[in-house]
Formats: structure tokens, C-alpha cells, sequence
């Protein structure tokens, strides 16, 4: 279901728009304090807006007239009425950073409620429960209590929860944010795999997942869209210095191989499983500069090893960042120095394979 969306609330400085087309993943970036969560609000009906309309599918979330943007006029001419509608009956899934699970139902139950609550028979809403478990690869747990459960599967729980209920929009604030850095790739790989074809926003701090999750990217800063657009050419080539400082990731393209990448320059990477992306398809990993290790000699026991010469060091905050070739590395001031990097220099560079998020190209 499409969106189109636009509000003011002055109290927080807030005044954003935008549209999204249905099936398409938006995400929002932003520093804290930008609105991220506002807008979250206000689509999901936790806040009313100064102002603003937004429509999902045809239907009405709110109307109110007033400020600019906001129609005085409604499409048959007469003076544009307020309409707020109620939280429940938006057909929008609000997914927070905890898991939130109703901690006295098994598994199956809380992902079985929001049929069941919309009035569907229990077997059928069992069916669709125990189908959308499946999806999230969380099928084991289904007798299990939200106690007996790790962050990482509670994760899963949750969003086979707000999907059993069918929503027109899913929102995701910082889905991946309280999750272990070892589980947060899978959860990312499995959202991607059920955001596909799906309407949903999702709310992030981190660049990674506007490049694996999103379709389009939204920046926000003080209450304002700062650029917009496709998600590569927002993070890839920014127009914005704003956008370009939050996009400071590495990314590499290749081809998959059956354990990871071969990139353009012939390069072997080990990567981290990714089902959905068969050998010989070109995809591309994002690796955050502070998960790039740099060393002078070539590192032992790491599988992922890059020759490189270096190009030039700036500070960037408590860090050193480290450029070459087309990667950035950030390491400590101290190792800058023990290393005794200078420009011209041979470095190696190399990270984990779980650092790298990889992803088809194109999409
Ligand atoms: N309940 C509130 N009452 C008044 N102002 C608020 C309230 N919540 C947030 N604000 C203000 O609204 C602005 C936007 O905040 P918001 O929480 O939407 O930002 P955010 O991008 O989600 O930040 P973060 O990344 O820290 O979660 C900020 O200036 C904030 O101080």
C-alpha cells in the first residue's frame, strides 16, 4: 500500500514529507534528536500532528487541517474535516528496538494474538502463526515462554507477530539496535528476506541497514529532510555533507563465490551465509570502517586480508581514519602511530566475515 505523508508538529520543530510506493522499504536516517521517532508516532497514531495528512492505500491515518501542507479542502470541495484515526484501526505494525512480547503467552500465542484478535477462527490463526514462525526460522520455539528466549529470537518472535496481524505499513524502530553485534547479521539477512515486496519504514542509526534493508532513504536532521532518494545514490554518492558524514561505509562489489565475495579487483572474501544470493550472482558488502583491522604484516588467522597502500590519515573524532585504496579504516591514535603509517605506505587491511553485510546489487 502506498503512503503519502506529510505533518508539522512546531513544539519539536518538526515538519516532514514524503511518499512511499507500496512495496517499497524506506528507511530513516538521522543523528539522535532528528524526528525519527516523531514521524514513527505519528504514522502509528501516538501523536497527533500540528498539522499534516497522511494516507495509506486510499485510507485516511489522519487529516488535519490547518498549517501548510495540510488540505483545507477535501477532495469534494467541502471544508476539510480533522480525522484521527485510532491507533488499532490503522492497519500499521509498530516494531520497537525490545522484542516486547505479552510475557504469559507462549510463542505461538503472541504471534497467533493479532488474528485472533481481529476476529479470525483460532485454528486459522494458529495456521498463520505457526506459517509466519516458519519465516522467521523460529519454528522450535513455538511452546516456549518470551523468558526462555534470546534477544535475537525474541526478535524473530516479534516480527512474525506484527506480520501474523497483516499490515498494510510495518514500522521498525531500530530493530537491530539492543541485538548482539554476533546475531544482528542473521536478523538483518531475515528481515530482508520478509520486508521484500512489503510495505515498511524503518528507523536506524546505522548505514548498514538503510543499504541491505531499504529501497529509498529519507535524512533527517532537526525536523527536516535533509536529502532523499534511492538508497545508493543517497549513501554512495551524497549530495548533502551531512548525508555523506552518516554514509561513511566501505562497500565493495563482486561476484558471490560459495563462501563470499570475489571482488572486482580479484580479491577472495569469506563472507557470512547468505541463502537468498546464489554463486555467480554480483552482490556487494558494506563493512564499517571501525570493523577493519590495519596491520603492517600480513595478519594471521584472519580470512579476509586486503594489500593495500596507503593514501592519507585523518582525525576523525577519538579515531585515526585510514584511507586506502577505495577503503577507510578507523583505528586508534596510538596504533596510527605504533604502526608508523605515512602515505605510500604497504598496509594490510582485514576484517571478520561476519563485519561484512552482503547484499544482491541493484536491489
Ligand atoms: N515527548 C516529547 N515532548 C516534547 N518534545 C519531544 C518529545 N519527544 C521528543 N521531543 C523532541 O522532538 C525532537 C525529535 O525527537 P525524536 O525523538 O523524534 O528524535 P529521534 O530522531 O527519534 O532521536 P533518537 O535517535 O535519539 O531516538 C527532539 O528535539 C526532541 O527533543
Amino acid at each position: 500500500m502506498s503512503l503519502a505523508f506529510r505533518a508539522t508538529v512546531a513544539a519539536r520543530g518538526f515538519d516532514v514529507s514524503f511518499s512511499l510506493a507500496e512495496g517499497e522499504t524506506l528507511a530513516i536516517l538521522g543523528p539522535n534528536g532528528a524526528g525519527k521517532s516523531t514521524l514513527l508516532n505519528l504514522i502509528a497514531g501516538l501523536l497527533t500532528p500540528d498539522s499534516g495528512e497522511a494516507v495509506l492505500g486510499g485510507e485516511v491515518l489522519f487529516r488535519v487541517p490547518g498549517g501548510a501542507g495540510a488540505p483545507d479542502r477535501a477532495p469534494d470541495d467541502r471544508p476539510a474535516r480533522r480525522v484521527l484515526t485510532p491507533p488499532h484501526a490503522r492497519s500499521v505494525a509498530l516494531l520497537a528496538q525490545e522484542a516486547l512480547l505479552f510475557p504469559h503467552l507462549s510463542v505461538l500465542n503472541n504471534v497467533a494474538f493479532g488474528p485472533t484478535s481481529a476476529g479470525v477462527k483460532r485454528s486459522e490463526s494458529l495456521r498463520t502463526a505457526r506459517r509466519w514462525l516458519a519465516e522467521v526460522d523460529a519454528a522450535e520455539f513455538e511452546s516456549r515462554k518470551p523468558a526462555q528466549l534470546s534477544g535475537g529470537q525474541a526478535q524473530r518472535i516479534a516480527v512474525a507477530r506484527a506480520l501474523a496481524a497483516d499490515p498494510k505499513l510495518l514500522l521498525l524502530d531500530e530493530p537491530l539496535a539492543a541485538l548482539d553485534v554476533a546475531v544482528a547479521p542473521a536478523i538483518r539477512r531475515m528481515l530482508r528476506r520478509v520486508l521484500e515486496g512489503r510495505t515498511a519504514i524503518i528507523v536506524t542509526h546505522d548505514v548498514l541497514d538503510a543499504f541491505t534493508l531499504a529501497d529509498h532513504v529519507i535524512v533527517l536532521d532537526r525536523g527536516h529532510v535533509v536529502e532523499s532518494g534511492p538508497t545508493r545514490r543517497v549513501l554512495q554518492q551524497p549530495l548533502d555533507p551531512f548525508t555523506a558524514d552518516i554514509a561513511g561505509l566501505n562497500v565493495l562489489s563482486g561476484i558471490r563465490t560459495a563462501h563470499g565475495m570475489r571482488t572486482a579487483a580479484g580479491d577472495d572474501l569469506v563472507l557470512a551465509e547468505a541463502d537468498d544470493l546464489p554463486p555467480g550472482s554480483a552482490c556487494t558488502v558494506a563493512i564499517r570502517p571501525s570493523s577493519i583491522r590495519v596491520t603492517a604484516e600480513h595478519p594471521a588467522g584472519v580470512p579476509n586480508t586486503l594489500a593495500l597502500t596507503l593514501q592519507d590519515l585523518e582525525p576523525r573524532g577519538d579515531l585515526v581514519r585510514v584511507r586506502a585504496g577505495d577503503l577507510s579504516a578507523d583505528v586508534a591514535p596510538a596504533l596510527a602511530a605504533d604502526l608508523d603509517l605515512t602515505p605510500g605506505a604497504a598496509v594490510w587491511f582485514s576484517f571478520e566475515p561476519s563485519a561484512g553485510a552482503l547484499y544482491a546489487t541493484g536491489s
